[in-house]
């Protein structure tokens, strides 16, 4: 079995202020996180807790204000715009909330897009257990528009998964579904980590999706604190609930 030591990913004392003076929001207070390689983290918290600013910093689409983002060996405070993009675009694999695929490209089109715009030749044989193992192959002509919300996203996680990324993004990559195809998509990502090795970490507000994590990790205020392993949605939801009591005390 491949060891699970090494990380994928690691935010060190990560700060990010948004604004200045008065109004200066602090989105991150100083976070220190480590995501090993080959496993599925969840990151959940409360409404403006510093999910979704944690992950952008995490998979270099935002800069902190201080601290240190590390990707495998990669120290991303020291790359220039140009090496980010690339190191997104070679390293790193997103799902979005809103699927973000190109409505005038096939289903096929988009999943080999990434690759295709990185000039690396599309690994067909990695792209047909993909494709047949996210229950695309029937699907590959048709355009977004004429795919269902669940199947969208699954092309959207199979064009993650085409280039074989470092790490996989996933910001609410549910958001957007009925529980059905949220289970669907969210199997398919526990099987990328299970299957494929892949390395996941999601943003989730549902703790039905986050059961499927190995970890989850527990924002507030910009900070962790907490995390849970092998989670359950009831002790996920049991959980939140705590926060949410521990919040209504002090505000206002
Ligand atoms: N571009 C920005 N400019 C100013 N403040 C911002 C900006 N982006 C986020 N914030 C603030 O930073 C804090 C953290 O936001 P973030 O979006 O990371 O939270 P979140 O946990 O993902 O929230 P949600 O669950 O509602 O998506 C919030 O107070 C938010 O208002």
């Amino acid at each position: 079995m491949p060891a699970h030591t090494a990380t994928a990913a690691r935010a060190i004392d990560l700060i990010k202020i948004y604004g200045t003076g008065e109004t200066a929001v602090h989105a991150l207070d100083g976070v220190n996180a480590e995501f090993a390689a080959g496993e599925f983290t969840a990151i959940m918290g409360p409404s403006g807790s510093g999910k979704s600013t944690l992950m952008h910093c995490l998979a270099g689409l935002d800069t902190a204000t201080s601290g240190a983002v590390v990707l495998g060996d990669t120290d991303l405070t020291d790359l220039s715009d140009k090496q980010m993009t690339q190191l997104r675009r070679d390293r790193i694999g997103f799902v979005f909330q809103a699927f973000n695929l190109v409505p005038t490209l096939t289903a096929l089109e988009n999943i080999t897009l990434p690759v295709d715009i990185a000039g690396r030749k599309v690994d067909r044989e990695w792209l047909d257990t993909v494709v047949t193992r996210l229950g695309l192959g029937d699907r590959l002509d048709h355009r977004p528009g004429e795919l269902s919300g669940g199947q969208q996203q699954r092309v959207a996680c199979a064009r993650a998964l085409a280039g074989r990324p470092d790490i996989i993004f996933g910001d609410e990559p549910t958001g957007n579904l009925d529980s059905r195809s949220s289970g669907e998509v969210m199997s398919i990502l526990r099987a990328a980590v299970d299957e494929f090795g892949q390395t996941v970490v999601i943003v989730t507000h549902d703790p039905r999706a986050a059961s499927y994590a190995d970890r989850v990790v527990f924002l507030a205020d910009g900070r962790i604190v907490d995390e849970m392993r092998d989670p359950t949605a009831e002790s996920v939801l049991d959980r939140m609930k705590q926060f949410d009591a521990v919040a209504v005390p002090t505000a206002k």
